[in-house]
């Protein structure tokens, strides 16, 4: 039996998944590390634990495997994205990766909007200029840190810097490139125009390659160290949602996920380069070559679960926070809450806006705050299902994947706030099986990624929305988005007081 392996470098951790050659997962290990944010609206993750995290998984990987190493034929990577890492000449990294939930850069978006022009960045990139995204961050460092970005050699984003460490070679791919703001994404090609009209130089982008291509073999001191075979071959990998969206089988039109993890997208397969939602959501290249995706994104989906936890529940399980979710009534007793703690993406590109609970009540207990927490995400999703929806797409099922996917009740919620099937596969962890299907397929395994979803992926249980919930939700939703409107000048007036 031959075997592959997908890294996912996520934002709360590294996943690492041994696929066999008929899409069983045999093994995964996962190792987490921490986020810092040092003041509001900042968040940064030092590289170098990436690579000893992935190098512990894949060694406890490995020690547990008892068949032949050189079995494990290949590798391949879904990463966070966007996240921007800076490497010197001698490619040793200049100072922490700048990631994609770091909102400092709104001064930045403005100069690239002055720069470049909003039609021309959005016919070149198909994206508007948002804080999260790379090009944004280089020019922060250029403005404030010039020493730093005079040193730079190349720029890259997190999960390639992860594979030149495995394999000294250095490459961006496709996927991931569109999401920096310098991708021309139809031609699949660095904007010199844009590098041009916003003073970074061109030399700086690194070399691209295809998802699914082949970049060379582990090098010996990584295979010593992990107990890899030096044969393992590396495959370019991709953007986290791309590899969601392969390890989801969303590989056709009218196909749609919800991922949430971290971050939480809502996302739609597109067959052409051309559609146009003026910049509404984002449209980034595909992991499967020539197709491409809309996405809209929820900055903090499982990051609020994880903040409520860490904040008011330290060190107990999400399993045990959330047990008792499914008794509170919908609308947890008179209870609301929008997901902005670190600011938003879709539907409302803004930087300055803030969480809010809204109808705390003295009878509340904890676990009605869980429930509006696990609700205001799903709300905050479903405002990007409204914008599919309103551009004339069909929705009425959505493969749900990530952390999220883990609790019944949340599932339900999904299938209800979003009114369409919620179809939940074998292995909630869609982008580490996407890099194990672009390892699969990047080794000759298939003809095309769509036969390996054939046998990579498999459905597992199916939620169908609930008549009498969907109206419920239908009339908490219209409350939420007040919520919104309502808010925005408040948190204009506290921004001051924040930790700056
Ligand atoms: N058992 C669970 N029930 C509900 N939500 C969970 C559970 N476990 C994890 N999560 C949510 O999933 C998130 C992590 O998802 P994951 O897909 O691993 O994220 P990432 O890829 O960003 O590292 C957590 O922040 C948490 O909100
Ligand atoms: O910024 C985006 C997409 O544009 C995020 O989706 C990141 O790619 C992080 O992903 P997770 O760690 O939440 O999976």
């Amino acid at each position: 039996m031959k075997y592959v392996i997908g890294v996912d470098l996520g934002t709360s951790a590294v996943k690492v998944l041994l696929m066999n050659q008929e899409g069983k997962v045999c093994d995964e290990v996962s190792k987490s590390y921490p986020l810092f944010q040092e003041k509001s609206g900042y968040s940064e993750q030092e590289p170098v634990e990436w690579v000893d995290k992935t190098t512990a998984a894949l060694k406890e990987l490995v020690a547990k495997f008892d068949g032949d190493v050189s079995d494990i034929e290949g590798i391949s990577f879904s990463g966070q994205m966007h996240g921007l890492v800076l490497l010197n000449k001698d490619h040793q990294v200049l100072r922490n990766a700048i990631l994609w939930n770091d909102t400092r850069t709104t001064e930045q978006c403005r100069q690239i909007y002055d720069l470049v022009g909003e039609d021309q960045l959005l016919q070149i990139t198909k994206n508007p200029a948002l804080e999260g995204f790379t090009l944004p961050k280089l020019l922060w460092v250029k403005q404030y840190e010039p020493e730093v970005l005079a040193k730079a050699s190349v720029f890259m984003l997190p999960k390639d810097y992860l594979r030149y460490k495995m394999t000294d070679q250095i490459h961006s791919e496709y996927s991931d490139a569109a999401g920096t703001l310098l991708l021309n994404v139809a031609e699949k090609k660095w904007s010199q125009d844009i590098c041009e009209l916003v003073g970074i130089d061109f030399e700086l982008c690194p070399p691209l390659v295809a998802p699914h291509e082949f970049v060379g073999e582990i090098t010996e001191s990584f295979a010593n160290e992990t107990g890899l075979a030096k044969t393992t071959k590396v495959f370019a990998g991709g953007a986290d949602n791309a590899c969601g969206a392969i390890g989801s089988a969303i590989l056709s039109e009218g196909k749609t996920l919800c991922s949430i993890g971290t971050s939480g997208v809502v996302l739609s397969y597109e067959e052409t380069k051309d559609r146009d939602f003026g910049g509404k959501v984002h449209y980034f290249n595909h992991g499967e070559e020539n197709a491409f995706y809309t996405m809209g994104v929820t900055l903090a989906a499982g990051y609020s679960l994880s903040w409520f936890r860490d904040t008011f529940a330290k060190d107990v399980a999400f399993e045990d926070l959330l047990a008792g979710l499914n008794e509170v009534p919908i609308g947890a007793n008179g209870l609301l809450f929008t997901p902005y703690l670190v600011g938003e993406r879709t539907p409302y590109a803004d930087a300055t806006i803030r969480a809010s609970f809204i109808g705390m009540d003295g009878s509340h207990e904890r676990i009605d705050f869980a429930r509006s927490v696990i609700e205001g995400i799903t709300f905050s999703l479903n405002e990007s299902i409204e914008i599919f929806r309103e551009s004339g797409k069909t929705i009425d099922t959505i493969i749900s994947i990530g952390g999220g996917a883990k609790n019944e009740t949340w599932l339900q919620i999904q299938a209800d706030v979003f009114n369409a099937k919620i179809v939940k596969l074998s292995s909630e962890q869609g982008p580490a099986v996407g890099a194990s299907m672009l390892a699969a397929y990047g080794s000759g395994w298939f003809t095309s990624l769509q036969e390996c979803a054939n046998v990579f992926t498999a459905e597992d249980k199916v939620y169908e929305p609930i008549p009498e919930n969907v109206e419920k939700y239908k009339t908490l939703f219209k409350l939420y988005k007040e919520v919104y409107q309502q808010t925005k000048l408040l948190n204009e007036g506290l921004k001051s007081f924040r930790k700056n």
